[in-house]
């Protein structure tokens, strides 16, 4: 298989505490000059500790790089894979100093975040171009995958087992990450709303492939100050919503997430769940990707077809649904947050 000009894989992932030691530093990390306000990190510092202080997410992209590595072996690829964390331990700038000793010039990227936003986007690029700066080596972002058949089908086929197994009326209700709607306006470009319209449209598309009688969108884990809009409705309210509309069973599918992040086990699979039972509400929780082998050989796809437009080669770019496949560089005003003017990697020349 022919991979030039890459010659190693990236794992970019936002990181988490392995013990309550951590978690303090951790948040710390995380809201570094953001303002969030100290009663949100004590509430989200408890969700930690009620897991023994560890979040479920390290753990989780070391089965994805396990998997990766045997796919990688069964499909004749012999290239290193590495990896590296915003937030925590393994950090990039640790993973870009690693591969510079070994030899690497070149690494395609695969950030576990599917999505247009800052955090998930332009942030990741930021911590990119930090993690090499004054490091010879050449980073490049792979692109989102939102609506890539590897992340689509996943979902799909755990909806639709959740939907086969629930009684008929049962609603679907999809579930990102809440952003500030101000966020979500810059997401693609100025004024595109890439964030909300990418996850609508994997919404129809898990809905419509798991035969879901009926679906909505709802968001978790709001932070930041109440004064400013987030996107809604929340989860916990929109559960109060349907029921009141005379729903009596939902599927919950976090489709914002890759894997079962604290997000899942805490905001939906502990919150969520029990404001379900407090309603009467049937409430079942869809599987995340993990390390599905459709997931997996996904990555693998996205650095093949990278691999060659960047050799110029014409390629297949597979994606499903209304929105194209994303693009390969971001417009150069893609994702803009208005705190932060920091150097990126993967720009184009050109605004959205
Ligand atoms: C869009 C998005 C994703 C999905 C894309 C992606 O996957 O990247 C995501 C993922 C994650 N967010 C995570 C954790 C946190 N996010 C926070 C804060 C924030 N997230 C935001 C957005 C997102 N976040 C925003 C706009 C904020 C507030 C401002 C800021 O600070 O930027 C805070 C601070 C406290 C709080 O405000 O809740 C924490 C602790 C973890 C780790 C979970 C684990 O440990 O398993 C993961 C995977
Ligand atoms: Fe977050």
């Amino acid at each position: 298989m022919d991979l030039r000009p890459f010659d190693a894989l990236l794992l970019v992932s936002f990181g988490g505490p392995e013990k309550p030691d951590d978690v303090v530093p951790f948040l710390e990390n995380v809201t570094a000059g953001r303002g969030i306000p100290r009663e949100r990190l004590e509430e989200v510092g408890e969700h930690y500790f009620l897991f023994g202080g560890k979040s479920p997410i390290n753990d989780l992209n070391r089965e994805l790089l396990a998997a990766l590595r045997r796919d990688f072996a069964e499909n004749g690829i012999d290239l290193p894979i590495y990896w590296g964390n915003r937030n925590w331990d393994p950090y990039l700038r640790e993973a870009a100093e690693q591969m510079a000793a070994d030899g690497v010039r070149r690494a395609a990227c695969f950030v576990t975040s599917a999505y247009s936003s800052y955090s998930g986007c332009r942030q990741y690029r930021e911590d990119l171009y930090a993690a090499t700066d004054g490091v010879a080596i050449e980073l490049s972002r792979l692109r989102h995958y939102f609506n890539h058949p590897g992340f689509v089908g996943p979902f799909t086929e755990a909806t639709k087992a959740a939907v086969d197994d629930a009684p008929a009326g049962t609603h679907v209700v999809f579930v990102t990450h809440s952003i500030p709607t101000s966020m979500n306006e810059a997401s693609g470009g100025p004024g595109r709303e890439a964030y909300v319209r990418q996850h609508q449209s994997v919404a129809d598309l898990v809905a419509a492939g798991a035969g879901a009688e009926s679906h909505s969108l709802a968001y978790c884990s709001r932070s930041g100050s109440p004064r400013i809009p987030w996107l809604e409705p929340d989860i916990n309210d929109h559960l109060a919503e349907l029921k009141a509309s005379g729903v009596e069973s939902v599927v919950v599918v976090p489709i914002g997430f890759v894997s079962d992040h604290m997000e899942v086990i805490y905001d939906l699979d502990t919150e969520g769940k029990q404001t379900a039972d407090e309603l009467g509400l049937r409430y079942v929780r869809a599987d995340t990707p993990g390390a599905h082998p459709d997931f997996v050989a996904m990555v693998r796809e996205l650095l093949v077809e990278r691999a060659a437009v960047e050799r110029g080669e014409t390629t297949d770019r597979p994606s499903l649904g209304e929105l194209p496949p994303s693009h390969d560089l971001c417009p150069i005003d893609c994702c803009l947050n208005p705190r932060s003017s920091l150097p990126v990697v993967g720009s184009a020349a050109t605004p959205a």
